[in-house]
């Protein structure tokens, strides 16, 4: 099995990447999905949440309240780290059981490990490949206005708290341009599936 990561910042469109992927053969393991269920209603992360930032994180039902936990961190720097302190060491236990099961269900799989933060928590596994999803801070923070709908002070703090450009460009092996259109970023796809499937890469 190959482990491509494919990582970018908010809104850089990996989604968009991991899907194509998805669609064409890959096996996704996606990290967001993964920090989900690190703080799934009643499991021990969402205790520990609960205890470091208080009981107004946590909705009426118990689950997390996402939208005010992500008020607090991405407004405090001590805040967000405490918060990736609690969720990330699982994440990293989750993705590795899930890569795990892929490769032992097919041995030839390609999976591809969607993961927002490579580069703020350090590279861990042995990738066979680091795809970059690659748009600039400017065009990220205008899509998150225009397209989640978050206010320019919010949308401009997410992009402040995440790694530069350069800094993830600098761990590329491939970069996908996702400034484009949509049928750009899907043909750039397309060219590093091809290749990967052809023993090119
Ligand atoms: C703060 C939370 C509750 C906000 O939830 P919300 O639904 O608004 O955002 P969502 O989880 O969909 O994340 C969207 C994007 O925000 C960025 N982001 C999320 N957490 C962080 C973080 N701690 N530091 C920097 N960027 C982050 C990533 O680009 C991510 O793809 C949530 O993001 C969270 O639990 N974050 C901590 C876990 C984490 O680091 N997740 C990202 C990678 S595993
Ligand atoms: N050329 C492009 N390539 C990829 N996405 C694009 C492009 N042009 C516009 N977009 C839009 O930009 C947004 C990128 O969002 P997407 O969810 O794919 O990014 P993401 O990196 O997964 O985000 P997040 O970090 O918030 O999870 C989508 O609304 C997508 O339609």
């Amino acid at each position: 099995m190959r482990v491509i990561a494919l990582t970018g910042g908010i809104a850089s469109g990996k989604s968009t990447i991991s899907r194509r992927l998805a669609s064409l053969g890959a096996s996704v393991v996606d990290a967001d999905l993964l920090s989900r269920e690190a703080v799934a209603t009643g499991s021990p992360g969402l205790a520990q949440v609960a205890e470091r930032f208080g009981p107004s994180v946590l909705a009426p039902d118990g689950s997390l309240d996402r939208a005010a936990l992500g008020a607090i961190v991405f407004a405090d720097e001590s805040a967000r780290l405490d918060l990736n302190g609690i969720v990330h060491p699982e994440v990293r236990r989750l993705a590795a059981a899930r890569l795990a099961e892929i490769g032992r269900s097919d041995p030839h799989a390609i999976a591809v490990y969607d993961v927002p933060l490579l580069v703020e928590t350090g590279v861990d596994h042995d990738f066979d490949l680091v795809v970059v999803a690659d748009a600039d801070a400017d065009t990220r923070t205008e899509r998150l206005i225009s397209r989640r709908g978050l206010d320019p002070e919010e949308a401009r703090r997410r992009v402040a708290a995440q790694a530069s450009d350069g800094e993830r460009r600098r761990v590329a092996d491939v970069l996908i341009d996702t400034t484009g259109t949509l049928e750009h970023t899907d043909e750039q796809v397309d060219a590093l599936w091809h290749d990967l499937t052809t023993g090119r890469r």
